[in-house]
Order: structure tokens, then sequence, then C-alpha cells
């Protein structure tokens, strides 16, 4: 964390909001703690000048509390290199005294920071009230997503291929964590442990607003009039606010039945509905599940290495393991191209699995070699257990095929088992797949209402002009994909800021 242990105070004045959006969220997802108001914990102050700082903070505070006082530059170079730069290039004079009684502060010592904190809270207010506007457009990446921004400094973007470089997404603090946190885990009870899709999405709507809130919610009145929050969910937000918890949650977790839903909802190839049913037939651990005959092949594995599953893969391993896969590959297709996806793509230190998206530069070498891949790896000993294989193009030629295979895999020379995807596009497809499976799902949501917004319809495999649903038909495809090359001229086509894969956990 490159700025753990630093807590900092940004004078805004001077400088571009979106450049300050960028440097807050950061300098914040690296560790560093921004305060909102002057005080003696502050290690350091960032200004565009001493000017700016000057009207800000009285000097003689800055000294008393020995804060280092520095340009803006020195977090944008130290992100640039990955390391803390030296502070002495960057370090705003103090020395120039007489400026502090010509500006009138030399004396103002609380007063000031006083009226600058009320100040504040009266532009966070401000801020708040138009925010029904902001929020509905937020979910389609438009300004106040920040995410234009981050594409207006392409040269933040230089480390996107170091498998070292910490992650630089987009990630803007969430001030209501209290209330996201409990909302977050009812989303994820809805949905993977009872199978009401309905209810989840409701928690999920009103997460996406409440992360994005510029202050803490301390009323419930604060909240009047936001999308997404109805009266059920405004009543949950205040029993947060009065007793720190949710007793709904606090049901849940206290009751048998949802504990052993979520339980067996979380074995690979195990939903709500079977989860259920298992439920009904008296099974309540892991161990005893082990005996049911209904179970298929795939369940079984993935009751079996459940505890295996859990583990997380560093992405050192993760790396070797690429190449692994890349090099048995090439031996069986010179030209054939391998990438792993997913969050290893977009530069996690683990990752739960790994996501391989697969083609071939000659439109047609695609066509039956995953089949051929697998036999070479299991050859190997790499892959282990499968689990599903779909492999469109050994049994019938179909140019809409993605052939995909799901399995087990081994890190050589230890038995702990790991997730592994394939999934092998043909050329054309190819940029569609490989923004699907690098994501992440929040980007993956956006870029697909967009593309409807505009008449079209996103997948892993094209963009479709498509007829949209009217009351009485189903939506339909109206032609062949869009042909797009790269996933830059996917992202173009649909107006969507570009974002490197690191720059896309959003
Ligand atoms: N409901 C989902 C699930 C997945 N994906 C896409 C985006 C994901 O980034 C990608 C891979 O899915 P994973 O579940 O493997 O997620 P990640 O690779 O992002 O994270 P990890 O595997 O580390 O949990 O597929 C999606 O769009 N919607
Ligand atoms: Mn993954």
């Amino acid at each position: 964390m490159l700025f753990a242990g630093i807590r900092a105070y940004f004078v805004e004045a001077g400088i571009q909001p979106r450049r300050l959006k960028i440097w807050c969220e950061k300098f914040c997802q690296l560790g560093g703690m921004l305060e909102n108001h002057f005080s003696h914990d502050v290690t350091h102050a960032f200004a565009s000048d001493i000017d700016k700082l000057r009207d800000r903070i009285p000097l003689r505070k800055l000294e008393r509390h020995h804060v280092k006082a520095l340009k803006y530059e020195w977090i944008q170079d130290s992100l640039r290199a990955g390391s803390l730069q030296a502070l002495e290039p960057y370090v705003l004079k103090l020395e120039d005294k007489s400026k502090i009684v010509q500006g009138g502060h030399g004396h103002v010592d609380t007063s000031h920071t006083t009226g600058q904190a009320a100040q504040e809270q009266k532009d966070r207010k401000a801020s708040s009230s138009d925010l029904s506007t902001t929020m509905s457009s937020a979910e389609f990446g438009s300004d106040d997503t920040g995410l234009e921004a981050i594409s207006t400094f392409p040269h933040e973007t230089e480390e996107a291929g170091s498998s070292s470089s910490p992650t630089f997404g987009y990630c803007p603090p969430n001030l209501n964590e209290n209330i996201t946190e409990p909302f977050m885990e009812l989303r994820d009870i809805y949905k993977d442990a009872l199978g009401d899709d309905h209810r989840s999405f409701s928690y999920h709507k009103a997460i996406s607003v409440l992360e994005k809130l510029p202050f803490k919610i301390e009323n419930v009145d604060q909240i009047k009039g936001l999308p997404t929050i109805g009266k059920s969910l405004r009543e949950h937000i205040n029993e947060i606010l009065r007793t720190g918890s949710l007793s709904k949650l606090e049901n849940f977790k206290n009751d048998k039945k949802v504990q052993a839903l979520r339980l067996f909802s979380s074995i690979w190839g195990i939903g709500p509905a079977t989860a259920l049913k298992l439920y009904e037939k008296g099974y309540r651990t892991l161990d005893d599940l082990k005996k049911e005959p209904s179970l298929t092949a795939s369940q079984r594995v993935g009751l079996q290495f459940y505890k295996d599953l859990t583990i997380k893969i560093p992405r050192h391993e993760v790396m070797e393991m690429e190449s692994l896969v890349r090099k048995v590959a090439e031996h069986i297709e010179h030209d054939i191209i391998v990438v792993c996806g997913g969050s290893y793509r977009r530069g996690k230190a683990f990752c739960n699995d790994m996501d391989f998206i697969i083609t071939h530069p000659d439109g047609s070498s695609h066509e039956g070699f995953l089949a051929k891949l697998v036999a070479a790896l299991k050859e190997k000993d790499f892959l282990a257990e499968s689990l599903l294989i779909s492999d469109t193009h050994s049994t019938e030629k179909t140019d809409s095929g993605v052939d995909t295979y799901y399995g087990l895999c081994k890190y050589p020379g230890r038995e702990l088992r790991h997730r592994i995807d394939f999934k092998v596009y043909s050329f054309q497809m190819y940029p569609f797949g490989l923004i699907a499976w690098t994501g992440n799902d929040v980007l993956n949501r956006k870029l697909r209402m967009l593309a409807e917004a505009k008449g079209y319809r996103l997948d892993d495999t094209g963009l479709y002009p498509f007829q949209h649903k009217s009351s009485t038909e189903k939506g339909k495809r109206k032609g062949p994909s869009i042909a797009l090359k790269t996933e830059r001229d996917v992202f173009d086509f649909l107006g969507f800021p570009w974002l490197e894969p690191h720059e896309r956990n959003l």
C-alpha cells in the first residue's frame, strides 16, 4: 500500500476537479487517509501552490505540526513510479512569512478552519441535493463515475502490463460502508441462497447509489428522494443508524435453514433451487451431502474439493500457470492466442479462479482446438477433474459456437485444486469475449446497458443491432454483429471511455 500511514489534507483550489477526484481515489485506494478538515493528525498537505495552501491553512500551523506541504505532482509521480518519490522537489516552501501577515491569516487560527469546515459542510450538502440527477446516469459511465477523467491521463496507465504493480482502478471512497456492507450480505443471501433475484436486485441498485454518495448518512432525511431507496430500504437504513445493525440480516444469519442454503449453494454446480431440495431432504452439512445419490458428477467434484476452491491463487502462480497453458497451446497451434482474463488481467494480487480466453488469428484454427488442449493438459497432469466441456466444433461446425471447458487444475507439484475455465472464440468474436471475461461484472453491466440504449445487444460473442422488446414480442436480433477488431474499438463504438484492464475494477 503505497500511501499507507499518510494522513493528507487536499486543498482543491486551482486544481481541475477531475484530476483532484482521481488523485483522491488513487491515494485512498493505496492506503492513504484523507482528512476533510485540517487537524493535528494531518501529516501531509497538498496544494497546487503555496498561496492556495496559505489561503486555506495558516502556515505557522503547518509548521507547528510538522506537516509536509507538497505539490500534488508528488502523488502523481509516486503513482507513476509505483514507489514514493523523494519529497524535496515537490516541497511547497513555507519560509516566506511576510505573506502570512499580508494575507491577513497570520493570526487566524481555529476560527478560520472552523469557517472553512462550515463551508465544506455546505458544499457537501449542496452536492447531495442534486443527487437524483447525477445518480440516474451513473450506470452509464457518464461523468460522475470519473471514468472519463481517468482516460484523460494516459500516462498513468503505463504500468498496465506489469504483473507486480498494484491495481489502480476506479474506486471512490465509500463513506457509507456501515450500510452497504449489510446490504451486500442481504443481496448475496437473496440471490445465492434464496434465489430471489428480484429482492437481491433491489439491494444491488441501492448499494450502487449509496456507495457513491459524497457524504456519510447520519440521518435518513438526508436521502429523501434518492433513487432506488424506497420506504423499506429507508427503514433498514434508519435501523442501522440507530442500532448499528440490521435485525433482518441478523435473523437470516441465525436461521439454520438460511445457513444450510448458503452453504449448499456455494458448492460448484449447486444453485438455490437444488440447495432447497437438499435442505428439504434433510441435509444440513457438507459431510451429510456426500451420501446424496442424486448429485451430478460435477456437483460431486465441487463438493469433494469445496475447501480447496475457497483458497485464492496468488498472482505469481496464475502467471506461471498462464505460461504453462500458453506453452502447451502453442505446441499444438503455433500462433494460438491465449490470455488469462478475469481478475488476473485486471491486476488483482489474488484470484479465485483462472478465466482463459483463446482464439486464433487465421480465423479457423480455433475450431476443434479445445479438445486437443484439454487432452494435452490432462496428459501433463495439470488439468485434473472436469466439470463441463462443450466443444461445439468437435461435432458440428458452427460459426456462433463458443467452445467451453470448466474444470479443476493443479499448480505443478501440488495437489490443491483450482478452478480453471477455457473459452475458445473465433477471431471476430475475440474482442467481445475478451471484454466479457476480463470484466469486471460492473463494467460488463454498464457496457451492456450502454449498448442497449444505443439499440444494440452486447454479449461475449458480439455487438448485435437489436429490435427492442415491445409489449407483445420478445426482443430480436436484427442481424450479424458489428465487426470490431479490438477491445478499444468496442469501447469507442459504444462511446465508453477507454479503460486499460487494470482500470476495470469498478
Ligand atoms: N455474473 C457475472 C460473472 C462473471 N462475469 C464476467 C466478469 C468477470 O470479471 C468475468 C470472470 O468471472 P469470475 O467470476 O471469474 O470473476 P473475476 O475473474 O472477476 O474474479 P475472481 O475469479 O477472482 O473471483 O466474467 C460477469 O460479467 N457477470
Ligand atoms: Mn475469475
